[in-house]
């Protein structure tokens, strides 16, 4: 039997998302290799993630994120935000209300400006630190080891001076899974200082295997350990990634993400079993 499935295509600074609710398919009908078969770029929809949201019924809308692999993470920063973008557009959330998203980490408020730039608050795991031995990753000239951090997520950081580094792909694969990491493996990023109060960020994502325009987790993973190793007193940072510009921010002991997000399309899918 053929099953229709209404489904928004949603991205945020290029790190693009299918979005499906429960209104129109249960998450207990998706399949690892549905949602890869989804994600592909040339056979599919074409997207780095598919997340699903439960918005029917009276408690805080919920959100499963699962990588373009069919794998699943426990946090999506730039998911969250089309998640945000997806429940204000059908209704469910108001923008002049406090606004909270359910993930697998635990509670998120999010809030939307005047420009239509979209703010999540992420969560620091209790246990993310991590003492990495920079030897061990055997990096290449002009690359150096920053740190690692879990936003949800695992994040190495890397830094460096150079302009450009065009093997920074290769690089991303083989850290990512670097035994140091254990099984999950690990997001890569690396990270350019442009002035004191913006970076640079690539990221090389788990799940997608490949580098992406910009990953939310990745590039608040960066402007903390910027802060921790270079300017403490620091609160802002503006991030330049591949697909546009994010701001990291600490208010009140709290940590938030933001920058643009846009419905790319609505369209339907058929679902065949
Ligand atoms: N792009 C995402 C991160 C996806 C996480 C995923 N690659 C994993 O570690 O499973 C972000 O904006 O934070």
């Amino acid at each position: 039997m053929k099953k229709i499935i209404p489904f928004a295509k949603i991205e945020a600074t290029g790190n693009d998302f299918i979005i499906l609710d429960d209104r129109e398919i249960a998450a207990a009908l998706l399949s690892p290799e549905m949602i890869k078969n989804w994600c592909d770029r040339h056979f599919g929809i074409g997207a780095d993630g598919l997340i699903h949201v439960s918005v029917s019924g009276p408690t805080t809308p919920r959100m499963l994120f699962f990588n373009a692999d069919g794998s699943r993470g426990a946090m999506c920063g730039n998911g969250l935000r089309a998640v945000a973008l997806h429940l204000l557009t059908i209704g469910v959330c108001h923008k002049k209300h406090d606004n909270f998203i359910e993930a697998d980490d635990g509670l998120h408020r999010f809030t939307v400006d005047e420009q239509g730039r979209i703010s999540v608050e992420l969560l620091l795991n209790e246990q993310n630190e991590k003492k990495i031995d920079a030897a061990a990753l055997d990096l290449p000239a002009g690359i150096e080891l920053l740190g690692f951090k879990q936003v949800g997520v695992p994040h190495l950081v890397l830094k460096t001076e150079l302009d450009e580094f065009a093997d920074f792909e290769k690089l991303g694969r083989r850290l990512r899974s670097h035994p140091l990491f254990g099984a999950q493996g690990t997001n890569v990023n690396l990270i350019r200082m442009v002035d004191e109060n913006t970076i640079k960020v690539r990221t090389y994502e788990r799940g997608v295997e490949g580098e992406t325009f910009s990953c939310g987790t990745g590039v608040t993973a960066c402007a903390l350990l910027c802060w921790e190793c270079f300017s403490p007193s620091q609160k802002t940072l503006t991030v330049q990634t591949r697909g546009g510009i994010l701001k990291v921010e600490q208010k009140s002991g709290r940590l938030w993400l933001g920058g643009p997000a846009h419905i790319v399309f609505i369209g339907q899918k058929i679902l065949e079993n």
